[in-house]
């Protein structure tokens, strides 16, 4: 009945909700964790229990092995105070029940009673100490655990971005690394419950051998059911993963403050609150399954434990009975009892916790082998500004997709030009600009920098060389020195960022900032300013300016900018070509008349190449674009239109007529 129960809940949280209405759900692929969290049952528990103990153990020895040590002593040294414990209670039990004067009966207990508090005490300030070393090392193993993630995040291929299957593994790794720290204290309870077993079961096999086989096969339904409880409501949480996320997007899009003013306007408040609602009932419901499902569980369980504990209790009475255990030693035996069910009970507890936080961990490890299985394996080889890029035949899919976003695209950019990539929305044109920055790695054909493919390369190296202002550019929230430098400084200091300020036209932005370049980009912190889009715009193409670099790529540069704005980015276009390859995308045709070649392209190939005068010339994509542009009306096209950059005269050596 349970397993059906199970089943429901799986499929209750597969994509359809109760009242049947559809919605729009994260592709979330759970298949392996799913069959991993299945396994969560008592043999495999124990089986997998070592490796976790020994995995919290590693972890925390690499964060802090001193803080790792001292708990390890500590544990063992509590569980070596409790079998003394034991041993003191037997000892001052057979005293005070031994017969005599009362006065004689209490000298001879006192040894045992000392250290009966003694072992108490030792073990109570063991507590405490295991305590503080906790709190000190599980925080830090969660932000080891995290920056790890990090590391491995950034070492991954961009395409790995267009796999959802990635973005759900690492999903599921963050969870991992923000559940590091419980693995301290649960493997901390669980050695301690070790320890009391140890101890315990040690003195009940010297009271009566016949105890602990008793008492272990009394404790079974109780671990049975709680490791079943584990189970369920781990996977629970496994299903509710995708619903779980589109909260957290839903979150960060209502309180964030680029979205406020359309939440407003868009009188988005109720439609917003409508899905949070919604998606929010449906984990309520998948928890609220599972919450109830193990509390039956453990009803069960407790039950049928309950019973045979009464077994238990009765086989005492009985060795008491018939004189196979002395008075003294029963009391030992009620206490030893107590202490190893406890300690079987937390045993089982932590075991099931751990588990569930084991998978989790399993996670964030497998993420870290494997970098969610994408990470970058280029080649090694330093290359400096290339002379020339050639494109050939190179189709590029994204994942899953269903036809090549770039179809068989050939072309050779070279130092010292400006190339042009127009085209309808969803063309292939940021796409080809990625490959050729070896972003993206062909599916088929090739990109070479100077004869050497891109996936040859050493990819830091190749990035050092390229200088990309995208589409929807970082704002990052640092000091306007460090979002143009990005990190990366020359041995000018800050007059070669002032120089890219002029040429970007940002040297009027930084003017107006509180703290010149040392203002924060962000109002958020101290003595921050916040910038307009315009201004933002100026300070990404500084990047561009600042950066020396032998491919420059400007996607969209001059969309926020305004008539003068604009002026300044394409009359500097040509100085900075003098010594880079530039590839320019932007929809405004009067200004692609700045570049050497245009290539226009559709559905993922070159339609038409040529110079600006050649291609207004020829009917075309490129003069269909034109006119839709500048159609005055009289359906002639503006080619002289007012404003328009004057076509680029300078002819690069070497310029082939093809693309
Ligand atoms: N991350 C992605 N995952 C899957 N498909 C994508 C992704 N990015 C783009 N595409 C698809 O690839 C095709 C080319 O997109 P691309 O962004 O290169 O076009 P574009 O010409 O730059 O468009 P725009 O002019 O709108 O910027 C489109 O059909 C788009 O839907």
């Amino acid at each position: 009945m349970i397993r059906r129960r199970e089943r429901d809940g799986q499929r209750a949280g597969a994509g359809q909700q109760a009242d049947g209405e559809e919605e729009l759900r994260f592709v979330d692929r759970t298949g392996s964790r799913e069959r991993a969290g299945r396994q969560i049952r008592l043999v495999d528990m124990a089986r997998r229990l070592p490796r976790l103990v020994r995995r919290s153990v590693v972890l925390a020895w690499a964060t802090d092995r001193w803080a790792a040590a001292g708990l390890l002593a500590c544990q063992v040294l509590s569980g070596a105070m409790q079998a003394m414990g034991l041993l003191a209670v037997s000892g001052t039990l057979a005293a005070l029940l031994r017969g005599g004067e009362v006065y004689a009966r209490l000298w001879s207990a006192w040894p045992s009673l000392a250290l009966l508090a003694g072992a108490a005490a030792v073990r109570a300030g063991l507590g405490i100490t295991v305590s503080w070393l906790s709190s000190r090392l599980g925080p830090q193993m969660s932000r080891e655990a995290e920056l790890a993630l990090l590391e491995a995040v950034m070492e991954v291929e961009l395409a790995a971005y267009n796999a959802p299957g990635f973005n759900h593994r690492k999903e599921a790794a963050d969870r991992g690394a923000e559940v590091a720290q419980d693995l301290v204290g649960e493997g901390q309870d669980l050695i301690a419950s070790l320890a009391s077993l140890i101890a315990g079961a040690a003195v009940l096999t010297a009271v009566h051998p016949l105890l602990l086989p008793l008492l272990v096969l009394a404790s079974l339904p109780q671990a049975v059911a709680q490791v079943g409880a584990a189970r369920v409501r781990y996977l629970a949480r496994l299903r509710s993963n995708g619903d779980l996320r589109l909260l957290s997007i839903l979150r960060w899009h209502v309180c964030d403050a680029r979205t406020a003013d359309q939440v407003r306007a868009g009188t988005m408040a109720d439609f917003l609150a409508g899905r949070y609602r919604r998606t929010t009932g449906r984990i309520n419901r998948a928890d609220r399954r599972a919450a109830d499902t193990g509390a039956r569980m453990s009803l069960a369980g407790s039950v049928c434990g309950g019973v045979a504990s009464v077994v238990v209790w009765a086989a005492v009475v009985w060795l008491l009975a018939t004189g196979r255990l002395s008075v003294g030693h029963a009391g030992t035996a009620v206490f030893a009892l107590q202490a190893v069910g406890t300690a079987l009970r937390g045993l089982v507890a932590g075991g099931a916790r751990i588990m569930r936080t084991g998978l989790y961990m399993d996670d964030w490890s497998t993420f870290l082998e494997e970098a969610g299985g994408y990470r970058m394996r280029r080649g090694t080889v330093v290359p400096a500004a290339p002379r020339e890029i050639v494109v050939r035949d190179v189709v590029f899919r994204y994942e899953e997709a269903a036809v090549d976003a770039v179809a068989g695209v050939s072309f050779t950019l070279r130092r010292g030009e400006v190339v042009a990539l127009v085209g309808y929305n969803g063309s292939g044109k940021t796409t080809l600009a990625n490959l050729l920055c070896g972003l993206y790695l062909p599916t088929s054909g090739s990109v070479t920098w100077d004869g050497v493919p891109t996936d040859a390369l050493d990819p830091r190296a190749m990035w050092s060389q390229v200088a990309l202002v995208p589409q929807e550019y970082a704002h990052w929230p640092l000091t306007a020195r460090e979002n143009i430098t990005l990190g990366r400084t020359t041995g000018e200091g800050d007059s070669a960022i002032h120089a890219a300020c002029a040429r970007s036209g940002a040297d009027e932005v930084v003017a107006e900032l509180r703290s010149g370049l040392d203002t924060v980009l962000a109002r958020d912190w101290l003595g921050g300013q916040e910038l307009s889009g315009g201004q933002w715009q100026r300070i990404a193409l500084t990047r561009a300016f600042y950066r020396p670099a032998g491919l420059v790529v400007l996607d969209e540069p001059t969309a926020a900018l305004d008539p003068l704005g604009e002026h300044r980015i394409f009359a500097g276009l040509w100085e900075l070509a003098a010594t880079r390859a530039v590839v320019l995308i932007t929809h405004r045709l009067t200004n692609v008349a700045v570049a050497d070649r245009i290539l226009v392209l559709d559905k993922g190939g070159v339609v038409q190449h040529g110079t600006f005068a050649e291609l207004l010339d020829r009917p075309g994509l490129f003069r269909t674009l034109w006119e839709y542009q500048h159609d005055r009306g009289d359906g002639t096209p503006s080619a002289g239109h007012a404003g328009s950059p004057a076509p680029r005269q300078r002819t690069v050596p070497g310029r082939t007529a093809t693309p």
